[in-house]
């Protein structure tokens, strides 16, 4: 059932949105129940997204509640302003498990025209088969007989076969080497610059999203902790390097501003810290305790350790207000 309160084909509906989004598994201990809660997300269409976060912090979560495999137990979900499951979110969602389930007796070829007959109207089989023929894989090979990096190909290209507007993919490259990551990475972005199709793509390798990505939604403890465009967040903070004060333990002069710490570190006598840039004014680079610091703009990497690292979610981070 579509979303009263969205119309159906509204072009302007975000590609994923939820809204106190939550999933609780059943357990004996309350804690351990809670993959997810409180998550506000909102991912504007034809836009790659990194999902990140600490295992157990609830990306496979996320991906099967957008993806119709899970139902959440608080808030809600849509995909283009569709309740995941319906027909019109399955048509234009495709899902990569993490664990790429295919059936181990089919052929390459078998599992491709099952691709083709589940998606009548709309499935491309030149785009599959580029993916297959990539890896080398033969297409008489049974997918049992296959290399797990061989199997995620083949999963892919079912992914990309079906044509369809947003992906989700959990851990798409976990398997792949360093050269098919590479060039599995080159199809997958050309698809989006191509046709504009939105990805959201759970992964633990930091430093290859830079260059990929232009989203990032960060999950700790089943909830966001960090969203928003990633030049955005990137220009909204500083990473400072200087001499470490003896005196204090994170090493800042005493007279710095904590509030605005994402995370402090102190090597020997050096001290880096991540902080919130200052509101823009006159001088937007001001957090530099003096000239003697080095003020730049951290790498995205940087971030998202950065913000891995913070104790506890703060209420007034931008980070809140890009996830709202
Ligand atoms: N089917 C399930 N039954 C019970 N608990 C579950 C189930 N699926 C996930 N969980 C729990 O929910 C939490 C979030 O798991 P999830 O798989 O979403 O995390 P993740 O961020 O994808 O982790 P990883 O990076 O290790 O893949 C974990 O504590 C996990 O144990």
């Amino acid at each position: 059932m579509n979303d009263p309160h969205q119309a159906p084909d509204d072009p302007a509906a975000p590609a994923l949105s939820a809204a106190g989004l939550g999933r609780d598994f059943p357990g004996r201990h309350a804690a351990a129940r809670r993959a997810l809660w409180g998550c506000d997300v909102e991912l504007p269409p034809g836009r790659v997204t990194a999902l990140v976060g600490p295992n157990g912090a609830g990306k496979s979560t996320l991906l099967q509640l957008a993806a119709g495999l899970l139902r959440p137990t608080a808030g809600r979900v849509r995909v283009f302003g569709h309740a995941p499951g319906t027909a019109e979110a399955r048509r234009r969602t495709a899902f990569l498990a993490q664990e790429k389930p295919l059936h181990a007796r089919f052929t390459v070829a078998e599992t491709l025209r099952l691709g083709r007959e589940l998606n009548p109207g709309r499935w491309d089989q030149a785009a599959a088969e580029r993916l297959v023929r990539g890896g080398k894989i033969p297409f008489d090979a049974r997918i049992g007989s296959l290399s797990g990096g061989s199997r995620t190909r083949v999963a892919l290209a079912l992914v990309l076969g079906k044509r369809a507007d947003l992906l989700l993919l959990d851990e798409p490259l976990a398997d792949l080497d360093p050269l098919a990551r590479h060039e599995v990475m080159g199809l997958l972005m050309a698809e989006a610059a191509e046709r504009g199709t939105g990805i959201v793509m759970s992964t633990h390798v930091l430093a290859e999203l830079e260059d990929v990505c232009d989203h990032v939604l960060l999950l700790r403890d089943g909830t966001v902790r960090l969203a928003g465009d990633i030049q955005d967040l990137r220009e909204g903070h500083i990473r400072l390097t200087g001499r470490a004060d003896p005196m204090e333990r994170d090493g800042l002069p005493r007279a710095f501003d904590r509030s605005t710490v994402v995370h402090a570190a102190v090597a020997g006598r050096q001290v880096t810290a991540l902080v919130r840039r200052p509101p823009a004014g006159p001088n937007t680079t001001g957090s530099a305790p003096d000239g003697r610091w080095i003020a730049e703009t951290p790498s995205l990497e940087a971030l998202l350790l950065a913000h891995l690292h913070t104790p506890e979610p703060d209420a007034d981070t931008p980070a809140k207000e890009a996830a709202a």
